[in-house]
């Protein structure tokens, strides 16, 4: 057919040898479509048709408009060619046409569909997206990396080991078993283009496939493209930074300002413009955008007195139906068209596309998605994870062993009874002789020289203390005074027979007797850890002493004791220690927050790489991805949920009078309290760093006040309210009353543990979900 007599210009290009032989035909097919009056199923018979595309970030007060109005026409089997500056919104639309982004207003068609709508494939296997990061695992090998993603498009083994053979040859990549982390940029950007490429999707969208790619490769590629879309079926959709290389393609959109400046063939343009290369003719459209802004300029004005304008009207004059005008696509800055909206009708020989069944437009909901979960996809994703652990068995084992690396220095550290605390001595029984030796000889038996060494020695075997005599009181101060000891003690030197005398004949002794029976203690009382095991030690070594003395001379050592008696406990132990105390609270807070760690880590690795915008382009989906992270991070916590236990009450021995099934049912609970917290944060922030913030700001205040450090009865009575409310205080409670009470489930306190938990778990799935639904990526 005549291009004349079909309205198109008589300089429109032939098929060159470079373009696909098509390249008439589907310029033809375009102009057609735009001559037509809008319909709805002549949109959805372009692969891509964008109308009136409204996108802008930021406020609306400070906002940054990135496609204003703009419009664009993809016909099926073509390769289209997006050109535009650097930040000139090209990802944006393209992220926008797979689904991933959504616009402020106007319409996009994709295959017939809507993207992200039930039924379009889009996202999903009729896609194939190249993104503009590399969004591979550096660990996995270049045909571990092809099989996942044959998996997630559904192909056969056979399918994915043919097309990994004719991929790895056509992108003259190295051995398939090379990890892709020892791959240089460019085959690591050909690895990518070979997933995009992998499952022969309908509609192949690749930002920049060519960068760091040699001529040679880069032509090869082409060449491919050109070759897979001579059948009709496959659509390229494809941005580059050598504009010149887009002379390849049947059809180029120069994109700037938020519009499309001109959308045509490379030819065509050319011509129109006059121009040597499209670099050319991008600075001439551009020129020409700017005109409709600002004054010319006189440079401005020698550039557009070359360029030959194409006999185009305004559309926005021409067209009285307003439907229709939005139809152009190519109009460009300051609403003048490339496009002749004025154009005749043209006739073509291009068969009428066949009807298409009516539209699903009902957009996919978070629980369509959970309803539809697909097995291949979780079979990918749960291959792809622990793959990846098994890549990182250093890593894992670190993560896995953590927990009890942490538990260790609690158990050595934390809880025992500080021993060999100096304690500075005036003992003026003593001899100077016996002070030089620091010796105070210990006599038993009733009649005894001595008493005050006899205490001495017992105070001094029960460890906690270590003595140091002196000569006088005011030296033993002193020690106190320079922090060389914790306490003084000044002994009087009738100290044994002022205590003999207070003890058998009490009622007479005077006052003078009394006081020198007294043992006068100064202590430093700053560390009150310290000072309170000195007072009880003083005091405790004191009534044994007494007893003891007392049973020497056939007296009842039960006089010695103090009138109230503390008979046997009915929980714990007589001499309780802050290990068991804090050990349940110790226990669930490392197992929260390395579950914590670990999944928000694990997913934000996946989100900040590309691979996550990645797997959701290729259908895979919030839910799906949701359910193989609480599989495979549930092993890992599983594992040191297991460890901690170990050591805490195997080898440290901690008291644990209750069922140990209740324990670990709590502590696997907790885990994934804090696995579904990772989630939330995962979801809620954009980068490894504020995550990192987000886990320590609410790491300190949950510890703090869930009475691991401090018993919640001694808390402000608000916060005890509050407390309660928290992720492990109740668990704490309820792990404790099993350790050290022996209770069971059927007991309030242990169940309403169980109970916060899960509600916690509960809450924070809610919570991830809602986030996954309302923000997107
Ligand atoms: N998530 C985002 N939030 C805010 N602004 C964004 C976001 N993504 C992109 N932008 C802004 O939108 C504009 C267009 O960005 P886009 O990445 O789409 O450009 P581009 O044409 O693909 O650039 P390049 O060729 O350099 O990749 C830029 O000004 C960018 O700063």
């Amino acid at each position: 057919m005549d291009a004349a007599a079909d309205g198109v210009p008589p300089t429109a290009p032939a098929a060159t040898a470079t373009t696909a032989n098509s390249d008439l035909d589907l310029a033809a097919r375009r102009r057609l479509f735009i001559s037509q009056p809008s319909t709805l199923a002549t949109r959805r018979q372009q692969a891509v048709c964008v109308r009136r595309a409204h996108k802008m970030y930021g406020s609306s007060k400070n906002p940054n408009v990135v496609l204003d109005g703009l419009n664009m026409t993809v016909p099926k089997g073509s390769i289209y060619g997006l050109l535009g500056a650097s930040g000139c919104g090209k990802t944006t639309l393209l992220s926008c046409i797979v689904g991933r982004r959504r616009l402020n207003s106007g319409e996009i068609w994709v295959l017939g569909g809507r993207p992200g709508s039930r039924g379009s494939g889009v996202p999903g296997p009729r896609i194939g997206y190249m993104p503009q990061e590399i969004a591979l695992y550096g660990e996995f090998t270049m045909r571990e990396t092809l099989i996942y993603f044959g998996i997630i498009s559904a192909m056969s083994k056979s399918d994915i080991e043919d097309r990994t053979e004719f991929l790895l040859k056509l992108l003259n990549l190295p051995n398939a078993s090379k990890f892709v982390k020892n791959l240089s940029g460019g085959q690591q950007r050909r690895v990518s283009l070979a997933v995009a490429l992998l499952h022969e999707p309908e509609l192949l969208i690749l930002d920049e496939p060519t960068v760091g790619v040699d001529p040679v490769l880069r032509q090869s590629i082409w060449d491919h493209l050109v070759d897979i879309t001579k059948n009709g079926h496959t659509t390229v959709i494809i941005t580059t930074h050598y504009i010149d290389e887009c002379a390849q393609a049947h059809m180029i959109g120069l994109l700037r300002g938020g519009k499309m400046l001109a959308e045509e063939s490379p030819d065509y343009l050319r011509q129109q413009y006059n121009a040597d290369s499209l670099e050319d003719v991008f600075l001439k459209l551009s020129v020409l955008q700017n005109m409709g802004k600002r004054r010319r300029s006189s440079i401005a004005q020698e550039i557009v007195e070359q360029v030959t304008v194409p006999a185009i009207s305004n559309p926005a004059l021409d067209m009285s139906d307003e439907q229709h005008a939005a139809e152009i696509s190519g109009e460009f800055g300051d609403n003048i068209s490339m496009s002749s909206a004025a154009r005749d009708p043209i006739s073509t020989t291009a068969p009428a596309a066949p009807p298409l069944p009516p539209p699903q437009e009902i957009p996919t909901s978070f629980w369509y998605n959970l309803h539809v979960m697909q097995s291949h996809h979780l079979h990918a994703l749960i291959w792809k994870n622990f793959l990846w652990m098994m890549r990182n068995v250093g890593v894992m084992l670190f993560i896995v062993g953590l927990p009890v690396v942490q538990i260790l220095p609690f158990c050595y550290a934390i809880g025992h009874d500080p021993t060999g605390l100096k304690l500075a001595v005036a003992n003026h029984e003593m001899s100077g002789e016996m002070i030089m030796e620091q010796f105070c000889p210990v006599h038993t038996g009733c009649n005894q020289t001595m008493l005050s060494c006899r205490y001495l020695d017992m105070l001094v075997k029960n460890k906690s203390m270590v003595v140091q005599y002196v000569t006088d009181d005011e030296m033993a101060y002193e020690e106190v005074r320079k922090g060389r000891a914790w306490a003084a003690l000044v002994i009087q030197p009738n100290y044994t027979a002022s205590l003999m005398e207070r003890v058998e004949d009490g009622r007479y002794a005077e006052d003078g007797t009394i006081e020198s029976s007294d043992l006068a203690v100064r202590m430093d009382w700053s560390n009150q850890q310290i000072s309170q095991l000195l007072y009880r030690d003083l005091q405790y070594t004191f009534f044994n002493f007494v007893g003891d003395m007392l049973s020497d001379c056939d007296v009842n050592p039960k006089l010695g004791r103090v009138p109230v008696d503390f008979q046997h406990p009915v929980y714990g132990y007589r001499n309780p220690n802050f290990t068991d105390f804090a050990a349940p609270g110790v226990i669930l807070t490392i197992i929260f927050f390395l579950a914590v760690a670990v999944t928000s880590g694990a997913m934000l690795i996946d989100r900040n790489e590309g691979m996550l915008e990645r797997c959701l382009v290729a259908g895979i989906t919030g839910p799906e991805i949701l359910l193989s992270q609480v599989v495979t991070q549930f092993t890992v916590m599983l594992s040191q949920t297991i460890f901690v236990l170990i050591v805490s009450f195997y080898f440290f021995e901690l008291t644990l009078v209750g069922n140990i099934w209740l324990v670990v049912a709590l502590c696997i609970l907790n885990g994934l309290c804090g696995m579904s917290f990772g989630f939330v944060i995962s979801c809620a922030v954009d980068t490894e760093r504020t995550a990192t913030y987000v886990a320590m700001g609410s790491f300190l205040p949950i510890v703090m006040l869930c009475g691991i450090i401090w018993p919640i009865e001694g808390m402000f009575p608000l916060l005890q309210f509050f407390t309660a409310f928290l992720p492990l205080t109740k668990p704490t409670e309820s792990m404790r009353s099993i350790l050290q009470r022996g209770w069971g489930i059927d007991n309030p306190v242990v169940y309403n543990g169980f109970i916060s938990i899960t509600s916690w778990v509960l809450v924070f799935l809610v919570l991830t979900i809602l986030l996954l639904k309302f923000k997107k990526g």
